[in-house]
């Protein structure tokens, strides 16, 4: 019999190119790490609190992943009680963390074209860890959730009641790495959230909720991503269905898989490499990111009272102080007296008195200590499923 209050709680963080884990009993035991798996093969990272990295080869990319780890947990640490897993879906189906069942998986498989980086990777990770720990209950943790506090005038799109009763709203996504921010970093004021991995979003925080953030109903929307166009012209969508007879699917893949920095790059994705190449496409595709990016961080200060930091999250933003400099560059002109300080614009930013905060998120600690909060029965909304942000 499980002891409620200590359960061995493992959680699964599928990105759009990544895989984290971490197991805790509560205490962090194993954090675990591949990255880039749209490549065929890759490597697990294996790290325990007492230092000592293990890796291990994958390769077959994406499909060896779960049998890598479910091996090496086997012999590291006890086996998880529960396994909590990030969704990613703006949805009714999941605002908040809930034990999964049969029913609502089928529902959210029946979805899952509409996140089509994430959701069906997502439920198949589900899937093969049912068969991994049998005996483990599952925990759903929706990427949204902390998003469901945004004010009405940001969570609103500008469309007639009928086209909204279908749900169609601002649901955000990066919930979880944003509400790691606020987490870590108790004293930050009112900020901007970069966060820029394979999915980019900004996100105006205050007083630990958030403001505004960039997605709206898929992580297909808001700044370009590294393959996803971001926002457009709805009439842009509507001209690319014309174009394909209508084939919803096409156009879905185009948005998804072809658009942003790889559409203007030739289909390349490492900002490392396209900092490196000199060719006109990289440059353009590079300054029309940085662009965009720049642009809603400004606009999202405009969601806040005061602006006193910009946070830098995720693979590129916190790996990349050339991006982070770019970025910064653009942003001068939004501070009086910022520009002429001596150093990197990222450091001329921060003269004029905007913290530059580069994070390490741990959206699995966010997934640990939701599901143990649900499974506690904390907080349960009137579906039973507990709110992801707590007020604070
Ligand atoms: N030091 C770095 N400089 C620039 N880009 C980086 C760096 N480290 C990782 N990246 C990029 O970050 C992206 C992955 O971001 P990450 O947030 O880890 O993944 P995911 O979006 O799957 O959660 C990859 O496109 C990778 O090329
Ligand atoms: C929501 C999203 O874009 O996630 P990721 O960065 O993992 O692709
Ligand atoms: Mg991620």
């Amino acid at each position: 019999m499980v002891e409620p209050a200590r359960p061995v709680v493992l959680a699964l963080n599928v990105g759009s190119s990544s895989l984290r884990a971490a197991l805790r009993v509560p205490e962090l035991r194993v954090r675990a790490h591949a990255a880039e798996l749209s490549r065929a093969a890759g490597e697990l990272a294996l790290d325990g609190p007492g230092g000592g990295r293990e890796r291990i080869a994958l390769p077959d990319g994406w499909d060896s992943a779960l049998p890598a780890l479910a091996g090496a947990l086997a012999s590291r640490a006890p086996q998880p009680d529960v396994v909590v897993h990030r969704i990613v879906l703006g949805s009714d189906l999941l605002v908040g963390p809930r034990p999964a069942d049969g029913a609502l998986l089928a529902r959210l498989r029946a979805e899952s074209h509409r996140a089509p980086l994430h959701l069906p990777r997502q439920l198949d990770v589900v899937d093969r860890a049912r068969r991994c720990w049998p005996g483990a209950r599952i925990v759903l943790c929706p990427d949204s959730g902390f998003h469901r506090q945004l004010p009405d005038e940001a969570e609103v799109l500008p469309l007639p009641p009928d086209a909204r009763a279908s749900g169609l709203r601002r649901w955000g996504f990066h919930g979880l790495a944003v509400q790691s921010v606020v987490d870590r970093l108790p004293d930050l004021g009112p900020a901007v959230v970069v966060h820029l991995g394979s999915g980019c979003s900004v996100t105006a925080v205050a007083d630990g909720r958030p403001r505004h953030t960039t997605m709206a109903i898929s992580p297909a929307g808001g700044v370009p991503s590294l393959t996803r166009s971001g926002d457009l012209d709805p009439e842009v969508v509507l001209q690319l269905l014309e174009a394909t007879g209508g084939d919803v699917d096409a156009v879905r893949r185009t948005l998804n898989q072809r658009s942003g920095v790889a559409g203007l790059s030739g289909g390349r994705t490492d900002v490392r490499e396209l900092l490196r190449a000199a060719d006109a496409s990289a440059d353009l595709a590079l300054r029309v990111f940085v662009r965009d990016v720049a642009m809603a961080v400004a606009a999202a200060v405009t969601a806040l009272d005061r602006w006193d930091a910009v946070v830098f999250t995720g693979g590129i933003g916190a790996g990349s102080a050339v991006v982070r400099d770019l970025v910064c560059a653009r942003l001068l002109s939004l501070r009086q007296g910022a520009a002429g300080h001596p150093g990197p614009p990222a450091a001329q930013l921060a003269a004029s008195g905007v913290r530059v905060v580069v994070e390490h998120v741990d959206e699995e600690a966010v997934m640990d200590r939701l599901a143990r909060a649900v499974l506690r029965g904390d907080a349960a909304g009137p579906d039973g499923a507990a709110p992801v942000a707590r007020p604070r």
